[in-house]
């Protein structure tokens, strides 16, 4: 399945309806980053001018995570305002590069305003599970959902508690399902020796960001000396981030994000040039960018599950 982009040299108007949510989580989400609570962001409508009696309309989402090197929503609503409810094809092709989350929600507005099909939904999907014990004592296992793959969130509590936890993770799983470590950059670098030797042989799909975007070398290291693959997420947050990583020859896996990683079609473009081993992951966006998440996904025909599976974190 494919995307309709519409034609780029069109210099169509469009009426902009901005409004801003904020949604709380379930229960608050523990990282390395800290404690969080709620997801801010923008919902943006794109109206034709020259069509306002028709019922086209395209929804886009802006969802900032200024942590991995986006704007902020308040810089992101400062932006959209500046348009005073009226903007271009043009002014969005040149919407520039420090505001990757308007880049991104301001093209699947574009994209939503052109594609009437509703993407399919995939199955493949990756559990995110509560932090530290928590995902232990889960009312209702969480592997009975279907999932194959499920999150943990490590480089929060102490190591030695930690691993612990893991082994007693670990040995609740039933067969054939696989567990992705995620780091957030929070390990040393003896602490990211002791979580791949407790990996080895056991069935973890890779360990997600363990060292700070700083140390590449040192990852690309850990990356030879162990079985385990490691994958990107912090590091390749921004496109010039992600070019530059890819440039380097990573040879795990890019944890993409791509609702802060700018426009689409760049993405798409990229990936139909050069094969890329890539995980697509949420960042706790609502349904509108999760359609433009599940467009892309079908596109880019991807191999590992989707780190999509945040939906459960949110009341309906
Ligand atoms: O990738 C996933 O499976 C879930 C999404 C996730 O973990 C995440 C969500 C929001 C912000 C950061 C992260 C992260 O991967 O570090
Ligand atoms: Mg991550």
């Amino acid at each position: 399945m494919g995307i309709n982009f519409k034609n780029s040299q069109n210099n169509d108007q469009y009426r902009l309806s901005i409004q801003a949510y904020c949604r709380p989580f379930k229960q608050p989400l523990h990282t390395h980053h800290g404690v969080w609570r709620d997801r801010q962001g923008i919902w943006i409508q794109l109206c034709p001018i020259d069509e306002e009696e028709s019922n086209d309309r395209g929804w886009g989402e802006i969802a900032p995570l200024p942590g991995f090197g986006s704007e902020s929503v308040t810089e992101a609503l400062q932006f959209c305002q500046s348009f005073g409810g009226q903007i271009t094809d043009e002014q969005i092709r040149s919407i520039p590069d420090r505001f990757p989350a308007c880049q991104f929600g301001f093209e699947s507005a574009l994209i939503d305003l052109h594609n009437w099909e509703a993407p399919p939904n995939l199955t493949q999907v990756c559990g995110l599970l509560p932090t530290g014990k928590a995902a232990l004592d889960l009312q209702l296992p969480i592997w009975n959902q279907g999932y194959q793959t499920l999150k943990w969130k490590i480089a929060v509590a102490e190591i030695s508690q930690e691993l612990n936890d893991f082994q007693d993770l670990l040995s609740m799983l039933p067969d054939g399902i696989k567990v992705r470590l995620d780091a957030n950059g929070g390990l040393t670098e003896t602490q990211a020796h002791q979580w791949l030797q407790a990996c080895a042989d056991r069935p973890v799909e890779f360990l997600e960001q363990p060292l700070g975007i700083s140390e590449f070398e040192a990852m690309l290291a850990l990356s030879q000396e162990y079985p385990t693959p490691l994958a990107l997420d912090e590091s390749i947050a921004t496109w010039q981030q992600f070019l530059n990583c890819y440039h380097a020859g990573w040879p795990g896996v890019m944890v993409v994000k791509p609702a802060i990683l700018g426009f689409p079609s760049r993405l798409i473009e990229f990936c139909q040039a050069d094969r890329v081993d890539m995980v697509l992951s949420s960042v706790f966006e609502t349904a509108i960018a999760r359609k433009m998440l599940l467009r892309l996904a079908a596109t880019l025909n991807l191999q590992r599950a989707l780190g999509l599976g945040t939906d459960c974190w949110f009341e309906d």
